[in-house]
């Protein structure tokens, strides 16, 4: 019985081992089966999302371009410096105006010619007005307009840069930029040698007075230390792949005092700065706006937390950017040292004139004295031309900017910005849907970057030898005789049909340079007045021959700029007076 009861209890135990065994074997083959039934649904599901992605399709495949490694796409192809060449070879190589890379994981859309960039950036701008996230910037250091993703936030910004500078407002800039050209020209005539530092100072100073009507110091003004220090801050967070943060950025969760996290101090450092320096000049305004503010409080018995205004005082702040939009705000903050989240997005707007006007402004009267010291017969021509126009009497107004009675001296000005162009490939815009092209795909969130260097390069466009500076190309010779003031004659008229360059120069689309008209008046105005009052040459060897400079260009990484050389920067200039 009781061996019955063992041998019982062993076959029972026999048996529920073999149902477990069994059954586990069962369970381990069908979860397996499960397993991979699932996954392959998940990679089915995952490649028929992605087929067109990767260019399997091969009624719809993407854009030419180099070789894909697996996993590392085109990443170790791309350039660190001049993109915009590789790029330009790139095109030769695979015939093609329309290039696809993939670059850590992304798909980068290059545009190689006007027709493909205005037909994508500006006829679909729908698509392609969003800008790639750099997290550096967007996430761990507040928004900023230049990086702004299409929506309304971007739209809020930009209507206020619109309302400012639109060419019909350029008349409350004109005095601002006069102002600090003769400011310029006196500082050059003291030390030339410090002509780079002028010109700093010159686009600096042009900024602080429209954005917010202060006056700086000729020299040495901590205004202008402010703004500089906070540009090179830009500069070094906007550098494409300096953060890893950028890459990955699931990064930004880790915290701050975890090893590696120094990026998350330096963005804390780096916002503060930014804020030190946008804040108090718009407080500023806003405290001398009193007319708009008030000057003290009632408190309510009922509601002893209520405030009330009880009386408003005339306001002292001088008439600026900040201030035209401050008085349009709807919903203020009474108190004078807040601001109303409409008021916040003002102070930002405004405080974007830094990034987008002082380094391009910069860059451009750069390449102007290069060229000037390269090309000396264009700038004796012009000369002639402002000699007979304007006379020896006075400095260059606006009103001779006509380029009716200077077309050579507007031919100089956009042959700068056609030879070496500021912004080679503009700035990078991002598609927010998927689309074809010329029967190519585009992916949803590609970054689409024009070649502007290239297309103001096309011979077939321009003309021949677009490497050489020639301002004649813009020209046709006549005869007609244009007098004005002291009977000025012009032996030239600008050619009528030659295409635009400033419709590239200048972006595309609903991202198109909203500082464009300023920047390009300006650029005028200090063209004309230093072509009137010096002469500009390369420096003297001690042989007592002039060095002409190499043309030589890097880019500057933030909007990835087109800049002379340091070396050029250093030994390039010699200014001596004309008419100053
Ligand atoms: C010679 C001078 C200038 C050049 C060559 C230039 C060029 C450009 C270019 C190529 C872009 C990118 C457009 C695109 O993404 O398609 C841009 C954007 C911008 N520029 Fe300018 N710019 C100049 C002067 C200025 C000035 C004086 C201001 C301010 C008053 C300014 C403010 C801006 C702003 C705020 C943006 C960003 C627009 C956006 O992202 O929606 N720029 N500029």
């Amino acid at each position: 019985m009781r061996y019955s009861s063992n041998l019982n209890h062993l076959y029972t135990h026999t048996i529920s081992t073999y149902i477990r065994m069994h059954f586990i074997e069962e369970f381990s083959s069908m979860s397996l089966t499960l397993i991979v039934s699932f996954v392959t649904l998940i990679l089915y599901i995952w490649l028929r999302r992605n087929w067109q992605r990767f260019g399997w399709d091969s009624s719809k495949p993407l854009p030419p371009g180099p070789k894909k490694l697996p996993f590392f796409g085109n990443s170790f192809d791309m350039p660190s410096t001049h993109q915009w060449i590789t790029f330009s070879k790139w095109a030769d190589q695979f015939d093609s105006d329309i290039l696809h890379l993939k670059v850590a994981g992304g798909d980068y859309i290059v545009l190689s010619s006007y027709k493909a960039s205005t037909d994508l950036l500006d006829k679909r701008s729908g698509i392609y007005s969003s800008r790639p996230h750099v997290t550096m910037i967007q996430d761990l250091w507040d928004g900023d307009l230049l990086f702004l993703p299409y929506g309304e936030s971007l739209h809020a910004h930009r209507k206020l840069f619109h309302q400012e500078f639109h060419p019909t407002n350029s008349s409350l800039h004109r005095p601002h930029e006069k102002k600090a050209t003769i400011v310029f020209l006196n500082n050059l005539t003291d030390t030339p040698e410090e002509w780079l530092k002028h010109i700093e100072h010159l686009t600096g100073t042009t900024i602080l007075a429209v954005a917010y009507g202060i006056h700086v110091q000729p020299k040495d003004d901590p205004n202008i230390a402010a703004v500089e220090k906070m540009i090179s801050v830009f500069k070094a967070a906007a550098m494409p792949g300096a953060f890893l943060v950028d890459v990955f950025p699931i990064l930004k969760y880790i915290p701050s005092w975890f090893p590696g996290a120094s990026f998350k101090q330096k963005a804390k450092a780096w916002r503060g700065i930014f804020q030190e320096t946008i804040t108090p000049p718009f407080m500023h305004v806003k405290q001398a706006m009193a007319s708009f503010h008030y000057y003290g409080y009632l408190t309510y018995s009922k509601y002893p937390r209520k405030k009330k205004p009880i009386q408003q005082v005339n306001g002292t702040a001088e008439d600026c950017f900040s201030l035209r939009c401050l008085q349009k705000v709807k919903n203020p903050d009474p108190r004078p040292d807040h601001l109303s989240e409409e008021e916040e997005i003002i102070k930002e707007t405004v405080g974007t004139m830094y990034e987008g006007g002082a380094d391009t402004g910069i860059t451009a009267l750069r390449t102007f004295l290069l060229a000037m010291m390269c090309f000396p017969e264009t700038q004796q021509e012009a000369q002639e031309e402002l000699d007979c126009v304007v006379g020896r009497e006075r400095l260059p107004d606006y009103n001779d900017l006509d380029e009716s009675l200077l077309p050579y001296v507007s031919a100089i000005v956009i042959e700068c910005f056609r030879w070496q162009p500021i912004v080679p490939l503009a700035f990078p815009h991002q598609s927010v849907a998927e689309d074809t092209y010329k029967g190519y795909y585009i992916p949803k969130g590609s970054i689409v970057v024009p070649n502007v260097w290239r297309i103001l390069q096309d011979e077939k466009m321009y003309g021949p030898n677009t490497d050489v500076f020639n301002p004649k190309r813009w020209l046709l010779p006549t005869s007609d005789i244009q007098q004005r003031g002291l009977g000025a004659v012009s032996r030239w008229k600008l050619n009528p049909d030659m295409p635009d360059p400033m419709l590239v120069s200048f972006g595309f689309g609903r991202r198109v340079c909203p500082g464009k008209h300023m920047g390009l008046s300006s650029f005028t105005m200090n063209v004309a007045t230093l072509l009137y009052s010096f002469n500009i040459t390369p420096p003297m060897g001690k042989d007592g021959i002039l060095i002409k400079p190499e043309i030589k260009y890097v880019s500057v990484p933030l909007y990835l700029l087109n800049a002379p050389s340091n070396l050029v920067q250093k030994t390039m200039l010699q200014l001596s007076d004309r008419h100053y």
